[in-house]
């Protein structure tokens, strides 16, 4: 518990610690003139709002309010919404028509409607349950296991209703375990901010809907302004289609740089922040977060091939921005039991722009590497792509100078029984590593000491050692290192010193 606690810290410190600089940093390039940056992060555990109720109770529409700091007009039932058109997704005339059901937000104000009055509430008050009965009108309804099924109410009596359920059947549940369901014509609606109700099976319905029609990504249209100059655009949600999706390249670009398209899209995100960054002279920022396998890695990508197109000039710097993503996911990225490219380190990409709007420099910084990879592995799981795709990729030349054998010969590889990965060649792998290294100008010298480091650290791996003089000093077993009899480490001039004693014991490792 105090381990992990304290483990815990300190990842947060790290993390807070590099927030912390790049704050400084702003502040002291900042024009005194401007506001004040960032706001320090807040120390307490801020609670997420409800899913259930994304917006406040206090939240009206009518004519033309301020919503949270932007301007949204219209009104909801039975009339057409027009939405503000500040967003990436241009989404202009809400489908909304009579057949719409009369609630579109948790609250809503609109005394110049005429339509039939519309229950007000995510849940299922006695009103809106009479108006759910009369008007036949879905529900969500929880199953046992906490899957939700679509049904109709029959009747109710007391706390309990009963439900004639799609599949035919007809159950008697609590009516806390009942959500208003949205109507058909919401059904895979792209920004999720339309839906009528936005409780969490609707949400979930909605991006599964999306999800079969290969439609991945999914808007989340609102707008934060927080009370300092902090604002949070608009959210992308992205799900991994673990297939070629088709929905990217040079002629998507285009027509979402051209708004030709206006559908969520990793492409209409990564372009609002560069409109912004042009039209406010400020920094943006696109934060891309979710579990392991989710996509990040895939996203962070696809935005920045995007903005390396529209900020790309003659001086070729957003292919070597590009060409960086090899070289990280070489040497920082392995297969886990859950994804076969997994990031196993977090990183900042700062892209720099000139006032022209053209890409003029980049800095990546990485942190939190997950460095207990190289010497332990679990079970079906492998070490850094780097250590698989030097054993297959070198050539011969490099193979005898390194004197590199095949992965299955070294523990440090071995260990796991997972050498290769499905549908992965890690020697072309390889040759694209060393283009990649080759276009950000790194001496073939500097890459050869590389590769030699890499495979000393094989090597070094397959060191055993024995136990002497009583349990008091171990002795490295000669002829291990290399399986060839020569004393370990010796080809590439390294040299490993081993000492029992406290503080514990130290390798020393002396390069000459
Ligand atoms: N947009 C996409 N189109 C096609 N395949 C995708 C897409 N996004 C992700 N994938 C697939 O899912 C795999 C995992 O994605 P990715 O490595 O980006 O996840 P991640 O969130 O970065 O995971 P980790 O946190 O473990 O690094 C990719 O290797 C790729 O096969």
């Amino acid at each position: 518990m105090m381990l992990s606690a304290s483990m815990s810290a300190l990842t947060r410190s790290s993390l807070e610690e590099m927030l912390e600089s790049l704050r400084k940093r702003d502040e002291e390039e900042r024009p005194k003139d401007l506001p004040p940056a960032l706001p320090s992060r807040p120390q307490s555990r801020a609670r997420l709002p409800s899913a259930r109720r994304m917006l406040p109770n206090s939240f009206k529409v009518d004519g033309e309010n301020n919503v949270m700091g932007h301007r949204r007009k219209g009104s909801f039932g039975c009339k057409k919404v027009k939405l503000h058109v500040e967003s990436p997704y241009e989404v202009i005339e809400e489908k909304v028509s009579e057949q719409s059901p009369p609630c579109v937000v948790p609250t809503v104000n609109d005394s110049s409607t005429d339509c039939e009055a519309p229950p007000q509430s995510e849940e299922l008050e006695d009103d809106n349950v009479a108006y759910f009965i009369k008007k036949k009108l879905h529900v969500w309804c929880k199953q046992p296991k906490g899957q939700w099924e679509l049904g109709t109410i029959q009747s109710t009596s007391g706390e309990e209703a009963s439900v004639s359920l799609s599949n035919g059947n007809v159950m008697k549940v609590a009516r806390s375990e009942l959500l208003p369901a949205n109507p058909d014509i919401l059904e895979g609606i792209e920004d999720l901010i339309q839906l009528s109700y936005l409780n969490e099976p609707s949400v979930l319905h909605n991006l599964q809907y999306r999800y079969t029609q290969d439609m991945i990504y999914v808007g989340l249209l609102l707008w934060l302004v927080f009370p300092t100059q902090s604002k949070a655009g608009p959210i992308l949600i992205a799900l991994n289609p673990f297939k070629d999706v088709k929905v990217y390249g040079n002629d998507y670009v285009s027509a979402y740089r051209q708004k030709l398209l206006d559908s969520p899209h990793v492409y209409a995100l990564a372009d609002a922040a560069y409109n912004e960054m042009m039209n406010d002279e400020a920094n943006q920022s696109i934060i891309i977060s979710g579990e392991s396998g989710a996509g990040k890695t895939e996203t962070a990508k696809i935005a920045m091939q995007y903005l390396a197109a529209l900020g790309g000039g003659c001086s070729g710097i957003e292919d070597e921005i590009l060409q960086t993503n090899f070289i990280l996911e070489a040497f920082g990225n392995a297969k886990t039991s859950r994804n076969d490219n997994s990031s196993r380190f977090g990183k900042l990409i700062e892209i720099h722009f000139s006032a022209m709007g053209k890409i003029c420099g980049a800095v990546v910084q990485t942190f939190l590497l997950e460095k207990s990879r190289v010497v332990q592995l679990a079970l079906d799981e492998r070490s850094y792509h780097i250590f698989y795709q030097l054993c297959a990729g070198s050539s011969r030349d490099l193979k005898e100078r390194l004197n590199l054998r095949t992965a299955s010969e070294y523990k440090y590889l071995n260990q796991s029984d997972c050498i290769t990965i499905d549908g992965v060649n890690d020697a072309k792998k390889f040759n694209r590593l060393m283009k990649a290294l080759d276009v950000i100008r790194m001496s073939k010298e500097d890459q050869e000491l590389v590769f030699k480091m890499l495979a000393a650290i094989l090597w070094l791996g397959n060191i055993s050692f024995k136990v002497t003089d009583n349990e008091n000093h171990i002795e490295v077993v000669n002829d291990e290192g290399n399986g060839e009899g020569v004393p370990c480490g010796q080809q590439y001039g390294l040299k490993v010193y081993i000492t029992l004693s406290y503080p514990p014991p130290l390798i020393h490792f002396v390069y000459d």
